[in-house]
């Protein structure tokens, strides 16, 4: 299905990625609300367009209630945009969600953020199956690239492209905004791997609770030393020893001591808590 730019009606710019820019979108034949993330190719090399045409084909296999729906793609020749079309999330992004906590000095409710934690591990799943042994890795998991739909659901967005458009950008654009999520391997200069989806797993899980990642600094360096010891405090005291264990296991400093996703998903801790929710 590939639409045209006319079929829908711009409504407004909803904000700057880091290679991109959104706008919130409405079909006309439908009435639909949709996202569209507008990347410009036009300095692009041939073979890094291919390369991102074949992402964007890829994940819009991917078809998960937990993972944002990539619904159609437009290129659009005159202006060498490409315009991916995705599900618009009614209920907004984690990061709008700690900040307005923040603002109001509350904390969010125990219950959601083990509904996130078992949402995110299925939409990680799905990531890193073999589809025919392709693992997408998200690379960039962190709250404001994880959303609510109006019925609660918790969606992973924004991803596998972070790599496409991250090897196209010179090295002082592909590192967008602070790493607090970044894993010791990564740091230590390793590939990232499907284990480095885990540990930002596990800060993004953190933050929920404690509003701000497990692990912080003044520059760069500081956060990394700090990352590589892999010492935090505990979450908040009103949360369980329950989600302090299974945050701890996340944020295991050697990924192979890092539990898999179905370890996580068949967790007798996370059944409990998750099985009460449902
Ligand atoms: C910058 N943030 C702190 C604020 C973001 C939140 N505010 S917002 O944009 O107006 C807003 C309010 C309510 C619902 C939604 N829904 C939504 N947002 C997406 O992306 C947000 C965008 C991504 C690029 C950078 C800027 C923000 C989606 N992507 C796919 N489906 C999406 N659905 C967005």
């Amino acid at each position: 299905m590939s639409g045209h730019i006319e079929d829908y009606e711009v409504l407004n710019v909803i904000g700057t990625g880091s290679f991109s820019t959104c706008y919130k979108v409405q079909k006309k034949s439908n009435g639909h609300l949709y996202v569209w993330k507008a990347v410009g190719y036009g300095g692009m090399s041939e073979e890094k367009k291919q390369l991102l045409v074949s992402e964007v084909n890829l994940l819009s296999e991917l078809r998960h209630p937990n993972i944002v729906q990539y619904f159609d793609r437009i290129i659009h020749k005159e202006t060498a945009t490409l315009y991916i079309i995705m599900e618009w999330c009614e209920g907004g992004d984690l990061a709008t969600l700690i900040t307005k906590c923040k603002k109001s000095n509350s904390f969010l409710d125990e219950g959601f953020i083990w509904r996130v934690l078992y949402q995110m591990c299925h939409a990680l799943h799905e990531c890193h199956r073999n589809i025919p042994n392709i693992t997408i890795l998200h690379r960039d998991i962190k709250p404001a690239n994880v959303f609510l739909d109006g019925a609660g659901n918790v969606k992973l967005g924004d991803f596998g492209l972070a790599r496409i458009l991250h090897k196209d950008a010179s090295f002082a654009q592909t590192v967008v905004g602070t790493p607090y999520y970044m894993s010791p391997e990564v740091i230590k200069g390793g590939k990232y791997n499907i284990k480095s989806d885990i540990w930002s797993l596990g800060c993004l899980v953190y933050e929920l609770c404690s509003l701000s990642p497990p692990f912080t600094g003044p520059n760069i360096k500081h956060l990394a030393l700090k990352i590589k010891e892999g010492k935090f405090s505990r979450i908040p005291a009103h949360y369980s020893d329950d989600l302090q264990k299974i945050i701890s296991l996340l944020l295991s400093v050697e990924h192979k001591f890092r539990p898999t996703i179905e370890m996580i998903l068949h967790h007798p801790i996370v059944v409990t808590h998750v099985a009460q929710e449902t």
